[in-house]
């Protein structure tokens, strides 16, 4: 807008600055041709009047001049004779007054006839001639004077006056007389030649005034087109070049740039304009290229149209999408013909609904349009198509093939675990939802919460790559068994869920429990690996069990922990009051929590006896935890769920510490045996945390004995036994715990020179009934004497077990026969009276 009233200010101020320099000029010329023909008048009526003044002074002075004449002739007529004759004084005076007088009157003839000669150069001789006849009279005059004044030529004076004078005066006035008459004459002539000159030459004058104007004009008028209408021309036709695009420079050389005028002023204005607009056209040209280049290459396809649907422009992309011909993407092609050209070679959506003519018709609405094209080949292409305010419209075209796959992608992975690609906890309670909407329709819905039995000690033992393959292939297992419409779900870790629709329940539900059981319950080969797990299953139905996805989840599970309390490998249907016993095992865990904070755990110790002395060896550190509500609560109980959730790692180290400290406390030849949980063992700074114990105590580390269990071993095999030799350097005995109710691979002890076995209590209880346990227990018993390891039984509770044992070859035993563990405090008095109790048993 400022721009704008720049240049109209500019415009205005031009146009008053030229109109005002024209008519300046136009004003000048009109004031000289006026004051020329002023001029011309002033001249022709002067000529006439000194024309007429001429005719006026002669005719004025020729009069007087003949009365002179006269006047003298008649004074000396009258006068002049007789007095000179008489020559008396007085009449003498009279005489030289007559004397006088003609000379006056003479000098006035004179006069006259020097005018004569000035005016009437023709008549000079006449004039001349008149002025010798003066000069004769004169001298005629100056005779007579003279002899009147001598008086002695008195005759002489008479004759010459008689005689000459009166001659001489009448000839003058003779010749005075004819010239008067003459001039008269002349002088009328003279008056009308001299006017007939003047008119001639006046009209000389104005044909020359005229002539002069009219140069002057055409000159005036060459001035104009020289210096205004050309440079106009130029600047109209550096405007037109303007206008067409075509100018780069004010063509028409420096002259016109450098006037001072309007013109200069017009042609600098255009040259200034003509430098911005090429500027200006510079950058958009260079920005035009750019924008060019942006939308060629813009991922999407572009396309604009104007308000009759004919095409303006579109990009490479548009064209590539469509694998449009360049016909198709010239401007101005009519948005039908294009779309036709999309159907003819298959770019066109070929489903229902869609047409040419139905898209031009949406097109016409000049509505925005969002919409996705599927194309032939599962192309798929979003398109936005929105109305311009010139009654065209521009869209873009995205191909979002790639994305929709993406999304599908991202989709099914929100909804489906990365492992097993079985649909995960969000996407099962989807179905779930989904499901019980049925039950109103008499659907009946099932859900079924697995765990799997010892993966956990799969995973710990073998590692997560056994583990996860494991997973898969439970997962593979379980889609065996479910029918087409039910769904299996990973849950997390390793638990699963199903959930079952339209089967007869409760027998749909258990004959497909009892299924998943036997099918998981068969061995695994993963990964060189033969592993056994089983399975736990809860169940609960809708909508007796709940009628929510969350509640029926919920229920399933609390289901699913009672199986395994149940002894694993089974399946449990949800009961009331089972939820209080989960609320239970998460009380627990808080509480647990709480009393690592509170240092509620204590130690208690049960002392091993060595069969060959008789004596107590050691003590078994044994964790336990008086609850202020609970009361004691065994680590059967807690260490689970310490395990589970990752305390066990506070716990153990506290153990170690709080053992090696007691036991400094003990005779120097007592032990002190500490558990440790397989999952210690992932703790790479477990050695580190023995020496800390050993070391902040300062007990020797021969008098500490470390209990793994075979698990242990399963787990990372070299590393572990890199620890335990690390261990072992510390002068640590490390024992194999709970030996016979795991794997029970031999190979363990031959990898790891183990310095004691200790068989399972389990094995010893079943010693009178089961003679298996007699042989397995005399086996341990021998290899242990075979590598030099001492055998410890666990669990000894009669005078039989240990006789039994004595036979078998253990080297040492532990049980309630013996004691039960006993608080720290309690271990003097015990050391005090084991010698008379164990001279009783060792009989
Ligand atoms: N019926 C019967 N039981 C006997 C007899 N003699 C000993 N016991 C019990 O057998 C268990 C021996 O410990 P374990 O096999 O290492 O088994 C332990 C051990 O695996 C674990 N545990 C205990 N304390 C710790 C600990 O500090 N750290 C770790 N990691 N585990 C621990 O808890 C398990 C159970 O410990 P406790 O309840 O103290 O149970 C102890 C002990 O009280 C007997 O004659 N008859």
């Amino acid at each position: 807008m400022a721009y704008r009233g720049h240049r109209y200010i500019h415009a205005m101020k031009f146009t008053t600055t030229f109109s005002f320099g024209i008519a300046a000029k136009a004003a000048l010329l009109i004031v000289t041709l006026g004051a020329l023909s002023a001029f011309a008048n002033w001249y022709v009526l002067h000529s006439a009047q000194s024309l007429d003044h001429v005719n006026r002074t002669m005719v004025e002075r020729v009069a007087p001049a003949r009365l002179a004449l006269a006047e003298a002739k008649a004074a000396l007529n009258n006068v002049g004779l007789a007095a000179y004759k008489s020559m008396a004084a007085s009449e003498l005076e009279a005489a030289r007054a007559a004397s006088n007088e003609i000379a006056n009157q003479i000098a006035a003839v004179r006069q006259w006839l020097h005018a004569v000669s000035d005016y009437f150069p023709t008549r000079t001789q006449d004039s001349d001639a008149i002025r010798d006849k003066l000069r004769h009279v004169e001298a005629t005059a100056r005779q007579i004077r003279d002899a009147i004044e001598s008086g002695d030529k008195q005759r002489r004076i008479d004759e010459m006056l008689d005689l000459r004078f009166e001659a001489a005066l009448d000839d003058t006035l003779a010749q005075m007389n004819r010239l008067t008459n003459i001039l008269g004459g002349e002088s009328r002539e003279t008056l009308a030649e001299a006017q007939n000159e003047q008119a001639r030459e006046l009209r000389i004058i104005i044909a020359a005034l005229a002539m002069g104007t009219f140069l002057i004009v055409m000159l005036a008028l060459a001035l104009a087109h020289y210096s205004v209408a050309r440079p106009l021309r130029q600047l109209s036709e550096t405007a037109l070049r303007i206008r067409e695009g075509s100018a780069r420079t004010f063509a028409y050389g420096d002259r016109t740039l450098v006037r001072i005028d309007e013109i200069g002023t017009l042609a600098r204005s255009f040259q200034s304009m003509i430098a911005k607009l090429a500027a200006a056209q510079e950058t958009l040209a260079v920005q035009y290229a750019r924008v060019d280049a942006a939308i060629n290459n813009l991922p999407q396809g572009l396309c604009m149209f104007d308000a009759d649907q004919n095409l303006i422009v579109c990009n490479r992309r548009y064209a590539e999408l469509y694998e449009l011909q360049p016909e198709h993407t010239v401007t101005g092609t009519p948005l039908r013909t294009i779309l036709q050209a999309r159907h003819a070679n298959g770019r066109f959506p070929q489903a229902e609904g869609f047409s040419v003519e139905n898209r031009i018709a949406a097109v016409r609405e000049r509505k925005p349009i969002y919409t996705v094209d599927e194309l032939a080949g599962g192309q798929f292409i979003a398109i936005s198509h929105q109305p311009m305010l010139d009654g065209g419209s521009v869209a873009i075209h995205e191909d979002i093939t790639e994305r929709r796959e993406i999304d599908a992608k991202i989709a099914h992975m929100a909804h489906h675990d990365a492992l097993t690609d079985l649909p995960n906890r969000l996407r099962f309670r989807e179905a779930m939802e989904i499901a019980l909407k049925g039950i109103e329709h008499g659907r009946s819905v099932s859900t079924l919460c697995l765990d799997l039995d010892h993966f956990k000690t799969v995973n710990d033992t073998l590692g997560h790559p056994v583990g996860d393959a494991l997973l898969q292939a439970v997962a593979d297992r379980l889609r065996a068994c479910v029918r087409k419409h039910d769904l299996v779900a990973r849950l997390g870790g390793d638990e699963f869920a199903i959930v079952q629709v339209d089967a007869d329940q409760p027998h749909g539900a258990t004959i497909l429990a009892q299924r998943i059981i036997a099918e998981l319950s068969a061995p695994f080969e993963v990964l060189g690996h033969q592993v056994v797990v089983g399975v736990s299953i809860g169940i609960a139905m809708a909508p007796g069990d709940g009628e929510t996805a969350d509640q029926l989840i919920k229920n399933a599970d609390m289901a699913m922990y009672k199986a395994k309390e149940a002894g694993r490998a089974t399946y449990h249907f949800f009961e009331p009051g089972m939820d209080a016993k989960l609320q239970e095992r998460r009380a627990l865990e808080v509480d647990l929590r709480k009393a690592i904070e509170m240092d509620e755990l204590e130690l208690y110790y049960q002392p091993l006896i060595r069969l060959e002395t008789n004596e107590i060896s050691g003590f078994e550190a044994l964790v336990r935890w008086q609850h202020p509500t609970r009361g004691t609560v065994s680590p059967a109980d807690f260490i689970p769920l310490a395990e589970e959730t990752g305390l066990i790692g506070a716990i153990g180290n506290w153990v170690l510490n709080r053992a090696c400290a007691d036991a400094t406390a003990w005779p120097s030849h007592i032990k002190v045996a500490v558990n440790l949980s397989p999952l210690q063992f992932k703790n790479n700074a477990l050695v580190l945390q023995v020496v800390a114990a050993l070391g902040n105590s300062g007990l020797s580390g021969q008098r500490l004995e470390l209990e793994i269990t075979e698990a242990v071993m399963l787990h990372d095999t070299d590393a572990t036994i890199a620890m335990l030799n690390d261990l072992r350097a510390l002068g640590v005995r490390i024992s194999m715990d709970d030996f016979g109710t795991g794997y029970s691979s031999l190979g363990y002890l031959r990898k790891f020179p183990f310095d004691k076995i200790k068989i399972d209590r389990s094995f010893i209880q079943d010693l009178s009934a089961n003679p298996d346990s007699i042989a397995i227990v005399r086996a341990v018993a021998n290899i242990g004497s075979a590598l030099g390891m001492a055998t410890t039984a666990e669990g000894v509770e009669t005078e039989a077990e240990l006789a039994q044992l004595r036979h078998e070859g253990c080297t040492e035993v532990q049980g309630y026969l013996f004691s039960k563990p006993r608080p720290a405090k309690e271990i003097h008095s015990l050391l005090a009276r084991e010698t008379c109790a164990l001279q009783q048993v060792a009989v």
